[in-house]
């Protein structure tokens, strides 16, 4: 299987009713399933329910509680001779509604945990410990189960398969572990709530955790659990928008993130801020990987108003043989950490290479184990692991091109620009037929650095102190439009433009150094005006270091097909600029925009603006016509 296939889809269990009250899907009381069909309606953005086959609440279904049978009607709402309340009468029409409707509109977990709370509260309420009382009953009788276990049979009466189910119970102890931690973070929500919510809160206790699962494991035996992020999802990026685009990033490998339907395709998702947890998922696959710390499936899950479906998407080439794994446990956590979460989980220690690097257990790691360690390090933005795995890569194969090419961009990733160039420059000198490596020597040669020709300081507007400034006497106007003509005539000839050529956004662009006639004249006067400008603008001494290209690229939005607009993101540099092609009236909208300080910098043809690169920037989309630029990551070495 190759890296970003999907091995599988598949329609989760939960989710299923997220957003919405499980009525029509299943019996308040027994949980059994219903005959009500349910059809979903996008336009209306509502759900209709046929209720010919289900019993309403008979309080007048504000509830909107439904029942499979007059039995479950009776066992929910009746007050028996030991004035139990029924679970239901409980939560219809008093204190706790608001507590029940808040349940409706979490997922489908939190609205089981809540029955159950319902109907411990109930018994509770009316000073009558039922469920414990039925436990010591049974004692009577000499069996040997635990309360938990009785209450949990209690709240089923016979329709549960116990034997069972108290195996399950034995199997499962982590998920319900898993569903505990997720029930108690939409718990504290409760306080909310006010006085009834901080009431139920006191009523959790250590037992909730086989009831949670005696109330789930109807709906979901056997179903693993796992926490749901809420980030951009890896399978979108690698198929759909930029298609031939291979190369996407992973930076929580291994556990599931999510895609909100809602969510604008604005930011990229590079340097992801937030992981947030949207939910719960209940799926028949789970919990068929194992844990890895290095795993290879990532599992993305699309949540939408009706059904969540799962992709498992391949991190890595996975051979034949290779098993399917992914992360149980964050991955972002130090190593005693994930051992002790590991441990606590599946009461066994990790045996992966990435533990036994990380436990210094050195030996025990081959030359190619670390450097498939450096590369997922490095998917996971840590740069600096990567570097050390790669450096002892090298100390056992020193001349090995690839792991001198990743040790390259392992530095490049750290700010080490011209160490990384070096390196690579090193290389090639080693492996003259590396592909990689001969393109790069070919393109650093062309853009070999030149000392500043002239003290020429362009005139300029200053957008933003140290940050952004925009020149306005248009420098380079001259050249412009025999470049846009010189790359769209390379586009002609290799049949359209490039779009796979950057990771995190991708542009449709061609590279400079590619447009014959145009790099003679770029670096013509990148040392006679971009240099010194820049220099001159972010104090950058001469005596002290140059500026290099480390990418120089054409750029085309068309407002029409193809690339109208760019994410929101970084640059690969310390410097950027982006050089207008066209002037500003031939098309409509875009521009550089600069949310950090709230503006959109539009040159006029022959103009450029020059940022810092760490700046997050992103181009506005046009609306009409076409706009070239031309966009430079330099570096100061
Ligand atoms: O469209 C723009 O002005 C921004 C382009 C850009 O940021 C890039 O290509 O990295
Ligand atoms: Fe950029």
């Amino acid at each position: 299987m190759r890296k970003n296939e999907l091995s599988q889809t598949e329609t989760s269990v939960s989710y299923r009713i997220l957003h919405e009250s499980a009525a029509g899907e299943c019996c308040a009381n027994c949980l059994g399933r219903l005959k009500a069909t349910r059809e979903f309606n996008t336009e209306a953005q509502g759900v209709r329910h046929d209720m010919t086959n289900v019993l309403l609440c008979p309080r007048g279904h504000s509830c909107r509680e439904v029942f499979c049978s007059t039995d479950c009607v009776r066992r929910a709402l009746e007050v028996s001779d030991r004035s139990v309340y029924g679970w239901h009468s409980f939560v219809c029409e008093n204190d706790l509604t608001e507590f029940y409707q808040y349940a409706r509109q979490s997922n489908e977990s939190f609205l089981i945990a809540a029955k159950v709370l319902a109907r411990l509260a109930a018994a509770n309420m009316a000073g009558y410990p039922a469920l414990q009382l039925k436990s010591s009953f049974l004692e009577q009788f000499q069996l040997s189960h635990s309360w938990p276990e009785v209450a949990a049979r209690s709240l089923f009466e016979s329709r549960v398969n116990y034997p069972e189910f108290v195996e399950r119970i034995k199997e499962s102890e982590d998920q319900i572990r898993d569903v505990w931690e997720l029930l108690s973070t939409h718990f504290s929500n409760l306080s909310e709530l006010g006085r009834c919510g901080r009431e139920l809160v006191q009523l959790l206790n250590l037992h909730m955790y086989t009831d949670i699962l005696a109330c789930t494991q109807r709906f979901v035996c056997a179903f693993s659990t796992a926490k749901v992020l809420r980030k951009r999802k890896r399978s979108v990026d690698a198929k759909t928008k930029y298609a031939g685009h291979q190369q996407t990033q992973s930076y929580f490998p291994g556990t599931i993130i999510s895609c909100s339907p809602y969510e604008t395709g604005l930011y990229s998702q590079h340097k992801p801020t937030k992981m947030e947890y949207s939910g719960l998922l209940l799926s028949s696959t789970l919990g068929k990987f194992e844990h890895s710390c290095i795993p290879n499936v990532q599992i993305e899950v699309s949540l939408s108003l009706c059904a969540a479906p799962c992709e498992y998407v391949a991190l890595r080439d996975i051979g034949i043989q290779e098993r399917k794994t992914m992360a149980h446990v964050p991955l972002v956590s130090s190593i005693s950490h994930r051992e002790q979460l590991i441990l606590k989980r599946n009461g066994k220690i990790c045996r992966c290479w990435r533990c036994s690097w990380e436990r210094e257990e050195f030996q025990q790691v081959s030359c190619e184990q670390m450097k498939l360690l450096a590369y997922q390090a490095q998917e996971e933005g840590r740069n600096s692991d990567a570097e050390v795995l790669l450096y002892c890569a090298l100390t056992l194969r020193p001349q090995d091109p690839d792991t001198l090419h990743s040790y390259g961009v392992t530095l490049l990733n750290q700010g080490k620009w011209g160490q990384a160039h070096d390196i690579w420059r090193r290389a090639f000198q080693l492996n003259r037929t590396h592909h990689w490596l001969s393109k790069q020597a070919v393109k650093d040669q062309l853009y070999a650095a030149r000392s500043d020709e002239s003290l020429f300081f362009a005139s300029f507007r200053t957008i933003a102190v140290d940050e952004i400034y925009l020149t306005t006497s248009g420098p380079l106007a001259a050249v412009c439009p025999s470049w846009v003509e010189a790359a769209e005539s390379v586009a002609r000839s290799r049949g359209g433009w490039d779009t796979a050529r950057h990771k995190a956004v991708p542009t449709t662009d061609l590279p400079i150094h590619e447009i014959p006639g145009v790099m003679e004249q770029w670096n013509r006067l990148f040392s006679v005006v971009i240099s010194p400008f820049i220099r001159d603008r972010f104090r950058l001494p001469t005596s002290f270091g140059t500026l290099y290209v480390h990418d120089a690229f054409v750029v085309k939005y068309n407002a029409n097909e193809g690339q109208r607009e760019l994410p929101v993101h970084t640059d690969q540099g310390q410097f950027s600029l982006t050089l207008a092609l066209h002037d500003t009236q031939d098309y409509s909208g875009g521009g550089t925009i600069f949310p950090e300080h709230e503006c959109i910098v539009r040159p006029r043809c022959g103009d450029f603006v020059a940022f810092r690169s760490s700046l997050t920037h992103g181009g506005v989309p046009i609306t009409a016509g076409v706009r070239y630029i031309v966009v430079a990551f330099l570096y100061y070495a």
